[in-house]
């Protein structure tokens, strides 16, 4: 264990949590520049550590050491079954610091540490997973044309890819594509976001001790603008996998068309999660507070928009105070804390001017109470926007925050057309008892996933991503494999002699 981490659970721990450098070519290395960023707990703003600020030339280095590893080093020829023993063992190296790991995310994010447990659970699973896949599913096609070809295809690595990670879920987010990556024989350079490097680093020390030849994963710390845009713009990556912002997701999209690079897209959302009369009442309530207020809300896939049908929305609505009133608001390494402090000041202050937004737009106000001690955190209580309108801009904007505009409705084609009035399609819940109707509004709504009367439960197999500005692309499943980290490359066979034209044969 690098970190040593004494004093777990205290507000000090993060004192012991050392300075950060780039991983390049398998070593642990200061930035070219030599600058450094501070890297704050947002749970009392002071700072954690400094982190090394990679820039353009680390970038460019970076690159190098992966391009150098797909075509001369031993990873672009390595035989499957030993790549996959990388694989797994990196997780198994989670699986070994798996405490250490829940730590460091919940002090660098402020996400409740039972939360953060089970993401690092779920990363190690994002390495077994596809271990699994490409030993089993990386196939081929192949046509027997009569008897005089056999045409197949296999499935080639792309080379270098770059993957920009945001800092919402960063252990999880980051594993979810440095795994499909690898197994499918392609070298990484990972920027994750500034605001949360210490998993990313810590992921460096994880595929360092799995023993991965060097400079098959690389991980430059730094900002968008820059370290990201670098790589976003280098001639020897060949793909951009990214995770953030829509905006961002647009702004990359338009620097990688110059180097004509293939990019997944994996962006913002404004969800619906639509309660119908006859809906399972308990279930329907446990699902919708989860789904707004895990990962304190800053989850691109939360229930952001709760529609409630006319019938049961005032038994809903006062069920739901209840709830908001009771969840417990505190330090993010109390296993008893359900809603931790926000990313950054200016996030939290982001979120609060929506929470402004929304009352000037008429709606009603219910929140939950920070305790007076917490004062120094980046704290938004759980908020509920009642009476909100679907055309609010509360209801339209993703907040990314512990906030949720809660909308009547009469009709399932009311509820149906107000689902899809939004710029976002990435996930949706439909709660309703009659199956024929869960089917039918599930499949209306315009969005890259949807749950009948279920929470986000994940299937690993089953493709992710969004619709509309949610995103472009699925990741997951064979998906990532056959659609973004691999390409697949048609091998044409004659076994018979089939006709060729004579051009300028004497007759
Ligand atoms: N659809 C999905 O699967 C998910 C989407 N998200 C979305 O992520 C957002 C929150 O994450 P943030 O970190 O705030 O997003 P962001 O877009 O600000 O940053 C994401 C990453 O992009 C980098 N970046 C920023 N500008 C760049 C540029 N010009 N070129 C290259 N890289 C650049 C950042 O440094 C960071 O590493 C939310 O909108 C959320 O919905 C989050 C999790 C999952
Ligand atoms: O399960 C995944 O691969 C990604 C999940 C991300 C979220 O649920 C989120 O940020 O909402």
């Amino acid at each position: 264990m690098q970190n040593k981490i004494e004093d777990q659970g205290s507000k000090n721990a993060y004192q012991n949590v050392k300075d950060i450098k780039l991983y390049i070519n398998g070593a642990f290395v200061d930035s070219k520049g030599g600058s450094t960023f501070e890297n704050l707990n947002p749970f009392t703003n002071h700072a954690i550590n400094q982190v090394s600020e990679g820039r353009e030339e680390d970038i460019k280095l970076a690159v190098d050491a992966a391009r150098k590893a797909f075509k001369q080093g031993p990873w672009g020829k390595m035989k499957l079954e030993k790549r996959m023993e990388y694989i797994n063992r990196i997780a198994e190296v989670i699986d070994e610091e798996i405490e250490e790991i829940a730590y460091l995310e919940a002090l660098d994010t402020g996400l409740p540490i039972s939360q953060t447990k089970k993401m690092t659970a779920r990363a190690a699973e994002n390495f077994r997973f596809y271990a699994r896949m490409v030993q089993s599913r990386l196939h081929g096609e192949a046509y027997a044309v009569d008897d005089e070809f056999i045409n197949y295809t296999i499935h080639k690595p792309l080379g270098v890819v770059g993957l920009i990670t945001p800092w919402n879920a960063p252990f999880m987010l980051e594993t979810w594509k440095v795994a499909p990556a690898l197994a499918t024989g392609n070298t990484v350079v990972l920027k994750p976001a500034e605001l949360s490097p210490l998993t990313a680093n810590k992921l460096a020390e994880v595929i360092d001790k799995a023993g991965l030849p060097e400079g098959v994963f690389n991980v430059v710390h730094g900002f968008g603008e820059t370290a990201g845009a670098a790589l976003v713009s280098h001639p020897d990556v060949e793909a951009i996998s990214f995770t953030g912002e829509t905006v961002t997701g647009s702004v990359i999209i338009k620097n990688a068309a110059d180097s004509l690079k293939k990019t997944s897209m994996e962006l913002g959302g404004k969800s619906p999660l639509i309660v119908f009369d006859d809906a399972d009442f308990d279930r329907a309530l446990d699902a919708a507070v989860w789904g707004i207020f895990s990962f304190n809300g800053e989850r691109c896939t939360a229930n952001s928009r709760l529609f409630l049908q006319k019938g049961i929305k005032e038994k809903f609505v006062d069920a739901l105070k209840e709830r908001v009133s009771n969840i417990t608001i505190g330090n993010p390494m109390d296993s008893g804390t359900q809603l931790g402090p926000l990313i950054s000041k200016e996030h939290a202050e982001k979120v609060k001017g929506y929470i402004d937004i929304a009352r000037e737009e008429g709606c009603e106000v219910i929140q939950g109470k920070v305790p007076e001690e917490y004062s120094k955190g980046n704290f938004v209580p759980p908020t509920l926007l009642l009476e909100a309108g679907n055309e609010m801009k509360s209801s339209q904007e993703e907040i990314f925050g512990p906030v949720m505009s809660v909308i009547e409705f009469e009709t399932e084609e009311e509820a149906i057309e107000a689902a899809n009035d939004v710029k976002y399609g990435l996930a949706g819940y439909v709660w309703t008892n009659d199956i024929k109707r869960g089917h039918r509004v599930a499949q209306s709504v315009d969005a890259g996933m949807l749950w009948i009367n279920a929470q986000n439960v994940r299937d690993l197999r089953i493709p992710f991503g969004g619709s509309k500005a949610s995103g472009i692309g699925r990741e997951g499943g064979h998906y990532a494999m056959f659609e973004f980290y691999t390409e697949a490359k048609v091998i044409h066979v004659a076994i018979g002699d089939h006709h060729i034209p004579q051009f300028g044969k004497k007759k």
